[in-house]
C-alpha cells in the first residue's frame, strides 16, 4: 500500500530514514516516495490493460514538477483545472495529447493556452464555456476536442464539500440539457463532439456509486450515438477513495472489474482521473514537537506544522494517523495536534491516543500526498514547506522551503502613502 514502514525503532521512507531528511531540509517537510506513486499508476493500468485507456492524473492532488514527471515517464497524462495546472503539466514533460482539462471556470487566457498547447478534451461544465471554447478556437483557427461533463445526480455517500456529481453541485450540465447540448456544440464551428465527462466526488469508498453514474453516462451515449454525435472518449473522472483509517475502499482491481463490466463491447476511449489514489498515501507530511502542554482539560501536542501546511483535518474533519518518527512508548491517553496559528480550528488531530514524547519529537502526519502542498498557504505569513522525493536509497529536495524573500515577492509600499 505505501512504502513508509518502521525498521526497529525508526520510521523510513523506502530504505532512506524520514529522521536523516529532516536534519537535511528541517521541519516542516512534505516527502513523497517515488515507489508508492509507481506502484499505484501500475495498479490502475494493469487493471485496465484489457481495453483503450488514457490514464490522466489529477493534477490539482499533487503538482509537484518532479512528481507529475515520474508519472508522466509511467505513461499517465494529466487532468488539469487552470492555466497554472497546464502549466506545470507541460513543464514537468507531459505531452499535450495526454491532457484534459475540466474546471467549471476556464478563462478566455486559459482556454487559448491549452488550444495552443493542443490538448486531447476540454471537459466543459456549461454552454456558455462552450461558446467560450469555440470563439477562442475559431480565432486561433484550431478545433477543440470537446466532451461535456454531465452531472448523473448521483450520491457519492462521501463528504458534503467533496461531493460533486449532485444535482445541486455546481458542476457539469444536468443529464436533462445534455442532449440539446451537444446537439449545439455538433453545429457550432471550431468544436468537435468527442466524448463525454462525469465525475462525481472524491474519496468514494463503494462501487455503486461509480457504476450508478457510469449507467446514466452509457445511456445517455446511447442516446447521443442516436442524434448521429461520435462519441470516442468515455471520461469518467477521479474519485477513488484509500484508506486514510481503517476505510476499506476498492482497489483500483475490483473498481476496474466493476467498470469493465460494465463496458464490454463498448469502443470508446476510457480516461480516468485518479488523483488521491496514487498520490495520498505516497505522502506525508513531517513536523516537528515544540510543546507539550497540559491543561486539566487536554493535552496539546503543540507542533511546527499548522492548518496553512495541511488543511484537511479543519477543512473537512479529514483523519491523518500521526506516527513517531522514533517510535515512543505507549500510548498514555487523548491528546490534540495542533499548529501554532492563531486559529482554535488549526489542528492536524484532534482526541488521539498517543504516547508521551519527547521534546522535539518528529512526527509523520500520515496520508497527506495527496491535496496536502497544493492546498496549502501562506496564512500567518508561514513560508510554504519543501518537498522531498525518495526512490531507493535517495533523496531530494524537489521544492525548496519558501525564502522570507520570497513571502513578500511582488509586494510593494506606494509612495502616496508617504505624503
Ligand atoms: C474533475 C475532477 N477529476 C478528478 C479529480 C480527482 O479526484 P480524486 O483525487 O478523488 O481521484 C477531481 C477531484 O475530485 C475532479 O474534480
Ligand atoms: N481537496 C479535497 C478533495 C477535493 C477534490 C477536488 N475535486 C480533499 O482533500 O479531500
Amino acid at each position: 500500500m505505501h512504502d513508509f514502514h518502521y525498521r526497529g525503532e525508526e520510521l523510513y521512507c523506502e530504505e532512506v530514514p524520514v529522521a536523516q531528511v529532516a536534519r537535511r531540509v528541517g521541519t516542516p517537510f512534505y516527502l513523497y516516495s517515488a515507489r508508492t506513486l509507481a506502484r499505484h499508476v501500475r495498479a490502475f493500468q494493469e487493471a485496465f490493460a484489457a481495453r483503450p485507456h488514457l490514464l490522466c492524473f489529477a493534477v490539482k492532488a499533487n503538482g509537484n514538477l518532479a512528481v507529475l514527471h515520474l508519472l508522466g515517464r509511467l505513461g499517465t497524462g494529466a487532468d488539469i483545472v487552470s492555466g497554472g495546472e497546464l502549466h506545470r503539466a507541460l513543464m514537468a514533460g507531459i505531452p499535450p495529447e495526454r491532457i484534459v482539462y475540466s474546471g467549471v471556470g476556464k478563462t478566455a487566457r486559459e482556454i487559448r493556452r491549452a488550444l495552443e498547447a493542443g490538448i486531447l478534451l476540454f471537459n466543459v461544465e456549461s454552454l456558455p464555456e462552450l461558446d467560450a471554447i469555440a470563439a477562442e478556437a475559431r480565432r486561433a483557427g484550431r478545433t477543440a476536442r470537446v466532451a461535456f461533463r454531465v452531472n448523473p445526480d448521483v450520491d457519492p455517500k462521501t463528504h458534503p464539500y467533496i461531493s460533486t456529481g449532485l444535482e445541486r453541485n455546481k458542476f457539469g450540465i444536468p443529464m436533462a440539457q445534455a442532449r440539446e447540448a451537444y446537439a449545439r456544440a455538433a453545429r457550432l464551428p471550431g468544436i468537435e463532439v468527442a466524448g463525454v465527462d462525469c465525475h462525481i466526488g472524491s474519496q468514494l469508498t463503494e462501487l455503486a456509486p461509480f457504476v450508478d453514474a457510469l449507467r446514466r453516462v452509457k445511456a445517455l451515449v446511447e442516446e447521443l450515438a442516436a442524434d448521429g454525435h461520435e462519441i470516442r472518449y468515455l471520461d469518467l473522472g477521479g474519485g477513488l477513495g484509500i484508506p486514510y483509517r481503517d476505510e476499506a475502499p476498492p482497489a483500483p482491481a475490483d473498481y476496474a472489474r466493476a467498470i469493465l463490466a460494465e463496458l464490454e463491447g463498448w469502443p470508446q476511449t476510457l480516461v480516468l482521473e485518479p488523483g488521491r489514489a496514487i498520490a495520498g498515501n505516497a505522502g506525508i507530511l513531517v513536523t516537528r514537537l515544540l510543546y507539550t502542554k497540559e491543561t486539566p482539560r487536554k493535552r496539546f501536542l503543540v507542533v511546527d506544522a499548522a492548518m496553512n501546511d495541511l488543511a484537511r483535518p479543519s477543512l473537512y474533519q479529514a483523519h491523518h494517523e500521526i506516527l513517531p518518527v522514533r517510535r515512543a512508548g505507549p500510548p498514555v491517553g487523548p491528546a490534540d495536534v495542533v499548529g501554532p496559528i492563531c486559529e482554535s480550528g488549526d489542528f492536524l488531530a484532534r482526541d488521539r491516543d498517543l504516547p508521551r514524547f519527547p521534546r522535539r519529537a518528529l512526527l509523520a502526519v500520515m496520508s497527506a500526498g495527496a491535496y496536502g502542498f497544493t492546498m496549502s498557504s501562506n496564512y500567518n505569513a508561514r513560508p510554504r514547506v519543501p518537498e522531498v522525493l525518495v526512490r531507493g536509497e535517495r533523496f531530494a529536495v524537489v521544492r525548496r522551503r519558501e525564502t522570507l524573500a520570497q513571502l513578500v515577492r511582488g509586494e510593494s509600499i506606494p509612495g502616496f502613502l508617504a505624503e
